[in-house]
């Protein structure tokens, strides 16, 4: 199985457990990989046989600018799930990052993987 990858997307979104957290915007690191035949893109050497990475971001900065979110967990599902409805590919995992005070400064996420992955 062949993948496309983004990785350090950066997209900003209101987020947050706390009531502090849902008056601010706060920056997620995004990293996707996909499934995609990049045999079959060569090919052709045509962005048409292939998931366009760049339309994938911004179709996940648009997610994160209309609607806030409680947890990381739920901003990742929806981020998977527009992936597999509205793209080429039947598998991805999508790893979600956010900066917190623990109390020092700290990397917590999750990573979630959906749909099928081929052999
Ligand atoms: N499993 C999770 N635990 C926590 C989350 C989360 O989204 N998933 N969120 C918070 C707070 O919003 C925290 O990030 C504020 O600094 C705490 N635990």
């Amino acid at each position: 199985m062949d993948t496309v990858f983004i990785r350090g997307l950066t997209v900003e979104t209101c987020i947050g457990v706390y009531a502090w957290e849902q008056r601010i915007r706060q920056a997620l690191r995004v990293d996707v990989e996909l499934a995609t035949d990049a045999a079959r893109a060569a090919a052709g050497d045509d962005i048409g046989g292939t998931v366009d990475y760049a339309q994938v971001a911004r179709r996940l900065q648009a997610l994160a600018d209309g609607q806030s979110w409680a947890l990381v967990e739920t901003f990742a599902e929806r981020a998977a799930a527009t992936i597999l409805d509205e793209f080429d590919t039947p598998w991805v995992r999508l790893s979600v990052t956010k900066a917190v005070r623990l109390p020092q400064r700290t990397e917590v996420g999750v990573v979630v993987e959906r749909g099928e992955r081929a052999a």
